[in-house]
Parts: structure tokens; sequence; C-alpha cells
């Protein structure tokens, strides 16, 4: 079984968005402390990593990841590439045939350096919901921390895949991954009230 792990590592320093909580795991008891075990502690925002938005994040009336269909996150995926567009919107995905295709999973490799939080990244154009909706996609996952730039107040690309029923992974790890359909697991926690979870994202070649 070959499992591709597509998971951005958790660790010190990881790039996380400016001003939200850094990551971190400490060891808040150790085996001498407690004479058995060693336990560990993690501070995190919800959205560190490799990880999921349920529509709360963005829609107070959303789902929350506690609602979530756990579907979404596992099962048949296409992994296209896209490399270094501003944006991505319904036209740059015409000459793809998605039919049949439930979760999407677009390479742009325009996060370049992952050590640090990139200034500018490829984002989504607010007619992709209505597209890929039209194909049956119900998951899109995306290398970039956002599916808006980090700026924007409006979040038009969230709200566009979210008014059509597409949910969102961001940041995945796609460097060595080649086009063609795989199998994804990239559960969230089962975090309740949640706005977003981080996952382990896996693909498995098909
Ligand atoms: N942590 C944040 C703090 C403030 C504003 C945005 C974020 C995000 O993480 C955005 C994000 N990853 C997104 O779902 O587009
Ligand atoms: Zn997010
Ligand atoms: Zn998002």
């Amino acid at each position: 079984m070959c499992l591709i792990d597509i998971s951005e590592p958790l660790r010190a320093g990881v790039a996380g968005w400016p001003g939200d909580t850094p990551f971190s795991f400490t060891l808040n008891w150790t085996k001498e402390e407690t004479g058995s075990v060693n336990v560990g502690k993690v501070i995190f925002s919800t959205h560190t990593g490799t990880h999921i938005d349920a529509p709360f994040h963005f829609d107070n009336e959303g789902q929350k990841v506690h609602e979530l269909d756990l579907s979404l996150y596992v099962g048949p995926c296409r992994v296209i590439h896209l490399f270094d567009l501003p944006s991505i919107g319904a036209h740059d995905l015409a000459k793809y045939n998605l039919a049949g295709v439930e979760r999407l999973i677009i390479r742009t490799d325009s996060w370049k350096d992952r050590s640090v939080f990139p200034t500018s990244f490829t984002y989504i154009r607010p007619d992709l919901g209505s597209y890929l909706q039209k194909q049956g996609i119900r998951l899109l996952g995306l290398d970039v921390p956002s599916v808006d730039l980090p700026d924007s107040k409006e979040l038009l690309g969230h709200h566009s895949l979210h008014q059509h029923g597409v949910h969102i992974l961001e940041g995945t790890v796609l460097y060595q991954v080649e086009e063609g359909d795989y199998e994804l697991i990239a559960l969230p926690l089962p975090i309740e009230g949640a706005d977003g979870s981080l996952v382990r994202a896996v693909l498995r070649k098909i």
C-alpha cells in the first residue's frame, strides 16, 4: 500500500496566518515527572498547515466541523496541475474533462517557500463555485493557505464555493504529486463547534 503524505509537518515555526496562534507542541509531563509516561500538549489555530474549512469559518449560519459529512474527505480524487496562474476560474478548467470527479485537488506550486507565509499565491475567482458544482465536485483542495488572498474581507472565493456546495481543503503539500486519479483521505478531527480542523491528508494512487 503506497501512501503519499500531502500534509504539512507540524512543528514550532510552521508558517501560519499572520497574527494567528503559533503552533506549539511541548511535553507537558515527562516520564520522569509522572513515573510512567510522557504526555504532550499542543496549541494550534484550527487553520494551521493542511486543514479543512468548515462553512462556519466564514458564515455564522454555516456548518461546524462536527456537522460535516465525512464522506467528503475520503474517496476518489483527481489531481491536476495549474502552475503559476495568478488566479483560477471556470475558464482555466475548461480544458479538463471532470466527469465523475467529486474531489478535485489543484497543484499550483504558487507557494514557493513553505517555511514562510506567502505574500501572494494563486487564488480562486468567484465563477469557480458554480462551474465545479455543475461538474459534480464537492471538495476542492489546494496547495495554498487560502482560496482567497490574505487581505480579502469579502472572501469571494470561499463564498462562491460554499454557495455551490463545494467544501475546502487548504495547505496541502503537492510538490511530488503527479496529475492523475487517487484516493484521498483527509479527515477532520471531531472538534465540536469548530470553524476548521487540521487534517492528516494522504493520497493513494488508483
Ligand atoms: N487564521 C486566520 C486568521 C485570520 C484570518 C484568516 C485566517 C485563515 O487561516 C484563513 C484561512 N486559512 C482560510 O480559510 O482561508
Ligand atoms: Zn482555512
Ligand atoms: Zn479558507
